[in-house]
């Protein structure tokens, strides 16, 4: 890359849109600025963006307009293409939630792969139409800028045969139909993490805890993923803000039989109304339900936290011990509260949390003779992505230069 390039990361969520632009100083991915707009469709959005150092940009408010994704888009695409100082793109690197049977480590987006993408829109309705939208467009504005998706599914690719299957025949799996996890971005810079906050961490056997708007949780052994709480979709697993998590599959059965509920109707229910909107009724939004003192609101959090710790045990028998925790996303970033309630049920495992440590927001909140470190890192899929997008770009030049 140029000095006067930048690669441009795109990472839209199930409830926000991230976005970075990253230089290159010395051979190393410099941060020039990143933004974001959150709490998309809940008539609250908002948009901040920060420079290098930091301190804010620009912030916006979107007051009783219930923002959708392509409504963020645009507005960030505007506003990131004002604010490219002169530089040019170099990249853009998208952030796609599932990569299927084909795509199992970063790929150029060009039309072909893109309409492979599009077939797994189904599996995964609340993301990759988001993520592969501004690909489109992009394509059809400027086909000649170098567009790199990187894959949440990639990383549990690692993952044993058994943990990636579901007890189906082998006529429906060869279809595709096993569990592929997803947060795996978030995932892979974890893994890229830990050795450098702790070099014992490199062969360690670690929980993470991707805890955010879609929650799910990873066994990661000597950094590559061994099991997950997501499967064949990104509704499996965790109880989410609104997705449901694990339920029984004859209740979806009943729900066609008995209920006479259409697909696209179950799908709504499944998607959109379940997790913390549906238990409580009040919102999907973490922060509301920590500040509201409705009985709901603590079922909610209740049965978050109630899932996490059986997951914990499942996910520790996976790995065959434990030897660290960690949480990230805005959840597990922010909210001391659900740490606390986590750890607290996971002290069966010799887990013991320093508690002014996790009200401070330290690193490391776990106590001096806890049997288990607990970490909270915050979440970089950005910076993964941007890592990956570098590397295919520095490819795409060498390969250019020979031809
Ligand atoms: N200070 C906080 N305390 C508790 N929860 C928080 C806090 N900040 C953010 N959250 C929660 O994090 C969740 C959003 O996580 P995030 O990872 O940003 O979403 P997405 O999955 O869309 O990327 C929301 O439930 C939000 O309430
Ligand atoms: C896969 C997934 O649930 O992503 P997010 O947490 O960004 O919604
Ligand atoms: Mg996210």
């Amino acid at each position: 890359m140029q000095a006067a390039e930048t690669i441009v990361v795109v990472n839209a969520g199930s409830s926000s849109i991230k976005f970075s632009l990253y230089g290159e100083r010395e051979g190393e991915l410099a941060l020039l600025m990143k933004g974001k707009v959150e709490k998309l469709y809940t008539g609250d959005a908002y948009f901040v963006a920060t420079g290098e150092d930091g301190v804010s940009v620009a912030e916006h408010r979107w007051q009783g307009a219930a923002i959708s994704h392509e409504t963020a888009m645009r507005f960030l695409f505007d506003f990131a293409h004002t604010h490219l100082d002169g530089r040019t793109v170099a990249a853009i690197g998208h952030r796609i939630v599932h990569g299927g049977t084909l795509f199992s480590a970063p790929v150029r987006l060009d039309a072909d792969v893109l309409a492979q993408l599009e077939r797994l829109i189904p599996l995964a309705p609340l993301h990759q139409p988001h993520n592969l939208a501004p690909v489109r467009s992009v394509l059809e504005m400027a086909p000649e800028v170098l567009q790199i998706g990187c894959f949440d599914t990639a990383f549990h690719t690692a993952q044993p045969e058994l943990a990636q299957a579901f007890a189906l025949p082998p006529s429906i799996t060869s279809l595709g139909i096993r569990r592929y996890g997803f947060h795996g971005l978030s995932y892979e810079y974890l893994a890229s993490q830990l050795p450098e906050l702790d070099h014992s961490l490199d062969k360690a056997r670690v929980v993470a805890a991707h805890l955010g708007n879609g929650a799910s949780m990873c066994a990661i052994h000597a950094g590559r993923s061994v099991a997950s709480t997501m499967g064949f979709t990104a509704v499996d697993g965790l109880p989410m803000g609104t997705r449901c998590g694990s339920v029984d599959p004859g209740v979806v059965l009943f729900l066609q039989s008995e209920l006479k509920m259409e697909q696209g109707e179950i799908e709504r229910l499944l998607y959109q109304q379940s997790g913390l909107l549906g238990v409580s009724g009040i919102s999907s939004d973490m922060r509301t339900l920590e500040a509201s003192s409705d009985p709901r609101a603590r079922l909610a959090i209740d049965l978050f936290v109630y899932r996490i710790g059986r997951e914990l045990g499942s996910l520790a028998a996976a790995l065959g011990g434990l030897d660290a925790l960690v949480f990230t996303g805005g959840i597990g970033e922010n909210s001391a509260r659900v740490r606390a309630a986590v750890c607290r049920d996971a002290a069966w495992l010799g887990v013991r949390i320093d508690a002014a440590a996790n009200e401070s927001g330290q690193a490391c909140i776990s106590a001096p003779d806890s049997a288990v470190p607990v970490w909270v890192l915050p979440a970089n899929e950005e910076l993964m992505i941007a890592r990956h997008a570098l590397e295919m770009q520095r490819k795409a030049q060498q390969k250019g230069g020979r031809a």
